[in-house]
């Protein structure tokens, strides 16, 4: 009940979650105001003022524990109960107001602890982009859209070349260093649409939903040469190996889509590395067929 509660809220807008609440304080004042004095309803205004705070934001959590209280000091006036000083009402609308305040704000606090844990279970520290885990989740919901859509899209598997050797000879932190530059190589060439991940190690894979071969193309070329011009520490280049596969048809499974990618890749740090295979897959044999390479991208020239 709860759950399915949640997956509602979730998808409604800001703007609604916040009509709804002002809905919920109004109805919770109007049984108030017609109702007997005697019974409290008082805490049930906690749950605009929780679902404002939780779902919306703080603020909008904060503007709804103001109206529960000013909605309910209304419908206790309205409803005419004695009170043995006229101050007594103003007063418990002020002990009303610390308690819907105090819960609003506790309420988004947790709401934003949980979004940054989230987050960081989904990031890899170093570089900032998404995780293994994380990016299966991505390449899941990319192959259902694609597969309702009719749509293609490119998955680029990227494993840099002799990255030991930057450790071993450099040094661990300048091997992070060149991790980190690398992902922001990734994140400047792909599109607000791709996904960059870090799948381990020296490895990253780039999702281009909506991508044919020569879209990926336009992609890989460009982050080729930011690769090249990436500093090292001895001046030396830094490469990679990329298999770059297109799914005209979308594969039963991400697994799948993952291993044809990983295979091309393989294939090219066999052959030669420093190059990019592009390839279409085939869903007879689950594999990706080679169509070409981008051996021939070089760094940019230097403009004086
Ligand atoms: N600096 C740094 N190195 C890492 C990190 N994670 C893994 N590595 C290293 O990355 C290297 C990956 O090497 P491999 O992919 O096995 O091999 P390679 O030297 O790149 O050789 P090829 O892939 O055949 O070109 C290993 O030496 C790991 O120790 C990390 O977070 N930071």
């Amino acid at each position: 009940m709860l759950a399915k509660l949640d997956r509602i809220f979730t998808r409604l807008t800001d703007r609604e979650v916040f009509l709804l609440a002002v809905l919920g304080v109004l109805i919770l004042g109007v049984i108030d105001a017609a109702g007997s004095s005697e019974v409290s309803i008082a805490v049930f205004y906690i749950g605009p003022v929780a679902m404002a705070a939780w779902y919306s934001s703080r603020r909008k959590g904060i503007v709804i524990a103001l109206l529960a209280c000013l909605i309910w000091y209304l419908a206790d006036i309205i409803s005419g109960a004695p009170r043995s000083h006229p101050a007594i009402p103003v007063w418990n609308a002020l002990v009303r107001l610390g308690f819907f305040l105090t819960n609003a704000l506790l309420i988004s606090k947790v709401r934003s602890f949980l979004t940054a844990e989230q987050q960081l279970a989904r990031t890899d520290p170093l570089t900032a982009t998404l995780n293994l885990r994380a990016f299966r989740e991505q390449l899941q919901y990319s192959l259902a859209l694609a597969r309702r859509h009719k749509g293609h899209l490119t998955l680029a598997y990227i494993d840099l070349d002799d990255f030991k050797k930057i450790n071993d000879q450099l040094g661990h932190d300048e091997g992070d260093r060149i991790l980190a530059a690398v992902a922001a190589a990734l994140r400047n060439t792909s599109r607000a649409s791709d996904t960059v991940a870090r799948l381990g190690g020296d490895e990253f894979a780039l999702l281009m939903p909506g991508t044919d071969l020569e879209g990926a193309r336009k992609v890989l070329r460009p982050l080729k040469r930011a690769l090249l011009e990436i500093n090292r520490s001895d001046n030396q280049r830094v490469t990679c190996s990329v298999g770059a596969v297109t799914f005209l048809h979308v594969p039963a499974s991400a697994e799948i889509a993952v291993r044809a990618a990983d295979q091309l890749m393989y294939a090219i740090k066999r052959q030669s590395k420093d190059d990019i295979a592009v390839a279409l897959f085939d869903p007879r044999t689950a594999t990706a067929t080679q169509i070409g390479t981008e051996r021939h991208v070089t760094a940019d020239p230097v403009v004086d």
